[in-house]
């Protein structure tokens, strides 16, 4: 029996089967509907469909990161598991893997219950938060050079922290399994970050309130996180020399006729000639990126810029190991893991390293490590556990979940 393995972000879906390397497809996780019309799109739909993507209302079935709203996430799930896609014709032949954030309130669990076994009938299913599976990845030995460029021996003690679309986690592990009270949530994702670039475009230079594929393309594009943000900021208006070349960048924006699609170009590399065209009255129109290019990312490390009270990501891992045994928490600084497609921000594990050494004692070492693709990482991990014998373990089976109900699948899906 193949077993669908769903890593169910809020922000992006990945569907495959277990055993397999990668995830066959990732879809956006919303639906959509095109303005005065009726039909509605459902996830990677949404992305061919229209060229110009403000022309779409966007529904998503997660709000504030739990999934609330099964009738949209259905939509999507159908998507993925269509002929064109994974192909599962019949899910009562199927058992399923997929995840969740972490803590989600009673009667939402409960709700994904039914939709599983009484309303898709899935033989048998586990979920848990995607952190969980990176970290079985890492102790089934996943540090091979397809998934590190930096390969470790799998440690027992580890910090994760999982950066996905609307929020940061951070969890502490030992020996596989979490220390579930020590568990520290930052509210700021990349959905934030890609709002609050939104709005400072709008404010400085055109408004783009009304597209936000376009500027998390921009964001994802161009962001990085600044090792020195004084000394960033300084290069910015020219009184000191930028660590890494020139900080501007500009983003072409799609026409829909000449330009199709949006990308980056570097003003400082234009020869005379591109220098012409772009003061050319027909020129596309583009965002020019300087300081947001750091200032963005910089919320990870201080969310209290845009007035959110809460510590930034370096103080959130060291808020979650104080609350951790005395005897992990020397050696947890010395195994913490970046997931989550935030991770992906250029220089985000080298502030991290400088910000924690500063935080904990001198006598812990500090090691933060990225995977080559940190938003693969949960699936990754879901395509091994479910391929192996512990899924057998932990999952709860059809039989198990009409004779015993939600109090069983609970008690199950709390053990991670
Ligand atoms: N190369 C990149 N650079 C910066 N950010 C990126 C990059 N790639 C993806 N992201 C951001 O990562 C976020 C999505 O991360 P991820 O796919 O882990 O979240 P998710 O699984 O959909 O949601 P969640 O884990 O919150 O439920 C998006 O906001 C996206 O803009």
């Amino acid at each position: 029996m193949a077993t669908v393995v769903i890593d169910n972000g809020a922000g992006s879906v990945r569907g495959g089967w277990a055993g397999e390397p990668n995830p066959r497809h990732t879809m956006p996780n919303c639906t959509a509907k095109i303005k005065n019309q009726t039909v509605v799109l459902a996830g990677d739909e949404t992305v061919d469909a229209v060229r110009d993507k403000s022309q779409l209302v966007y529904q998503r079935p997660h709000d504030r990161g739990y999934l609330i709203n099964w009738e949209n996430e259905l939509e999507v799930w159908k998507r993925m598991f269509d002929a064109s896609h994974l192909n599962v014709q019949n899910p009562q032949d199927h058992a399923l893997l997929f995840t969740e954030p972490p803590f989600a309130p009673i009667m939402l669990a409960e709700t994904a219950n039914e939709v599983v076994f009484e309303e898709l009938g899935f033989t048998a299913c586990y979920r848990c938060p995607p952190a969980a599976l990176s970290v079985y990845l890492e102790q089934v030995g996943a540090n091979s050079a397809e998934v590190y460029s930096n390969a470790l021996p799998p440690a027992d003690a580890m910090v994760v922290v999982d950066m996905g679309f609307s929020f940061t986690h951070v969890f502490c592990f030992y020996k596989g399994r979490a220390l579930q009270h020590a568990t520290v949530r930052l509210n700021v994702g990349g959905k934030l970050l890609t709002n609050y670039l939104k709005e400072v475009l709008s404010y400085r230079q055109l408004n783009v309130m009304d597209e936000f594929d376009l500027v998390t393309q921009a964001m994802e594009s161009t962001c990085y996180v600044a090792q020195d943000f004084k000394h960033d900021m300084l290069a910015t208006r020219g009184l000191a020399s930028p660590a890494h070349g020139p900080i501007v960048r500009e983003f072409v924006l799609p026409d829909y006729k000449n330009v199709l699609q949006g990308y980056v170009r570097d003003p400082s590399e234009f020869t005379p000639e591109q220098r012409r065209e772009h003061m050319a009255e027909d020129a596309p129109q583009s965002l020019r990126l300087e300081s947001e290019r750091f200032a963005v990312p910089e919320l990870l490390f201080k969310p209290s810029d845009i007035g959110i009270k809460q510590a930034g990501v370096a103080e959130c891992i060291v808020q979650a190991i104080h609350k951790c045994p005395p005897f992990l928490q020397p050696v947890l600084p010395g195994n913490v893991l970046l997931t989550g497609g935030c991770a992906n921000f250029p220089g985000l594990q080298e502030r991290l390293q400088e910000e924690l050494r500063s935080l904990v004692p001198w006598y812990a070492t500090v090691r933060v490590r990225t995977p080559l693709a940190p938003h693969l990482h949960a699936w990754r991990g879901g395509s091994h556990f479910a391929a192996g014998p512990d899924f057998t373990a932990f999952a709860v089976t059809r039989e198990e979940y009409n004779e015993q109900g939600h109090r069983f699948c609970r008690e199950r899906f709390s053990d991670w």
